[in-house]
């Protein structure tokens, strides 16, 4: 199990995956064309050249395949890729095809130079995959009929059309699937600066008077990823309107977001008991996995997959062969000193790493 196939702690506020209100609000809040598309300046500039090349030719652009983390923008640009293409848009997702005849379907009933958008394609079935071979290179299926020796396969040509694949999960994706796409971009977390922008375009669209502080202390508390940032903005903005006169600025998305429990760094309550009880209780680590959750109350497998992973991304924690540590950074993000030992000659990342040493 992967921590974006299911969120078991999917109510948090700072989880990336969407829920029912941020699907909700999204589509008013997507970027539609590429010059609104906020940072991820790379993937935008070859995307660019992909879709002005294509337009220029009069042809239907290579195959696109977006990856990357949950809530960084891949439906918002397989949706401009459409928007600027002017072509029409299909979209399904790989849990919803499940047999090679659902794929058939839909990629028979497909207009010309029309864009498909197949969301989670790493999770279709195999037959579906083997049959999307096929139409991605030669824009032909073959639909078998009947069963058995009986069996025969029926050709069937498709116009040209492009299909985008996203994924949060590029590695899980079979080579001979990847290696069809014309253009992979590859989606990273957006920058502090990145993500105060996206803060201010989403506060204008949603009517909410915000300063450029007010926007910063949001985009801080963001975990690099617009769909939370978009979502704490929503919190503060309930805050500024219940306890004061709605406009927003540092003070209050600091006031609003401590009221919901996200830190200056985005951690929030379960990362930081996470964090609280490796320090605490174990002076820093090494300590097992089983036992920090223990420790916390939680499963093994929701301090593993829910909290752990953005602990490690921003340094406050490592995983090593003989259990979980702290760094520096998280006594210091907590406020707290190391205890004399860990702090001396001898830390606790050094017990890690001379593994025949008895724990201090
Ligand atoms: N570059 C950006 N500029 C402005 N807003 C953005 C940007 N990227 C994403 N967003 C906003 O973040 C929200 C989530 O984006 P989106 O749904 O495209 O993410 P995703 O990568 O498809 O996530 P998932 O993996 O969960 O499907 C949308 O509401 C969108 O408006
Ligand atoms: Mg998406």
């Amino acid at each position: 199990m992967s921590p974006y196939d299911s969120d078991p702690a999917a109510d948090r506020l700072v989880t990336a995956a969407a829920d029912g209100e941020d699907q909700a609000v999204e589509a008013a809040l997507r970027p539609k064309q590429l010059d609104e598309f906020i940072g991820q300046e790379r993937v935008r500039e070859q995307l660019s050249l992909v879709l002005q090349a294509a337009r220029r030719r009069g042809t239907a652009p290579d195959h696109v395949l977006l990856s990357g983390p949950p809530g960084l923008g891949k439906t918002t640009l397989s949706m401009i890729i459409a928007a600027e293409l002017g072509a029409p848009i299909r979209i399904t997702s790989g849990p919803a095809i499940q047999h090679a005849g659902d794929l058939a379907a839909i990629l028979s009933s497909l207009t010309e130079g029309e864009v498909l958008f197949l969301d989670e394609i790493h999770r279709m079935s195999r037959p579906a995959e083997e049959m999307l071979y096929m139409a991605m290179e030669d824009f032909r299926v073959d639909v078998i009929v009947g069963k058995g020796p009986g069996a025969t396969a029926i050709p069937l040509e498709l116009p040209p059309f492009t299909l985008v694949g996203a994924t949060t999960r590029a590695g899980l994706l079979p080579p001979p699937l990847r290696d069809r796409f014309g253009f992979t971009g590859h989606m990273e977390f957006y920058a502090p600066a990145e993500l105060q922008r996206v803060v201010h375009r989403s506060a204008a669209l949603l009517d909410v008077e915000i300063d450029p502080a007010g926007a910063a202390e949001i985009a801080g508390r963001s975990r690099g990823t617009p769909r939370i940032a978009n979502r704490l903005l929503r919190r503060v903005r309930d805050y500024a309107q219940v306890r004061h006169d709605g406009q927003v600025t540092r003070e209050i998305a600091a006031q609003a977001l401590q009221v919901y429990e996200v830190d200056a760094r985005g951690l929030d309550r379960l990362d930081r008991a996470v964090l609280d009880a490796l320090l605490r209780l174990f002076g820093g680590g090494p300590v097992g996995l089983s036992t920090l959750a223990v420790a916390v109350g939680e499963e093994s497998e929701t301090v593993e997959e829910v909290a752990e992973p953005f602990l490690v991304r921003e340094g406050l924690l490592a995983r090593t062969p003989r259990g979980r540590i702290a760094t520096a950074a998280a006594w210091q993000h907590l406020g707290l000193t190391p205890p004399v030992q860990a702090a001396g000659p001898r830390t606790s990342t050094q017990s890690a790493l001379f593994p025949d040493d008895p724990v201090v």
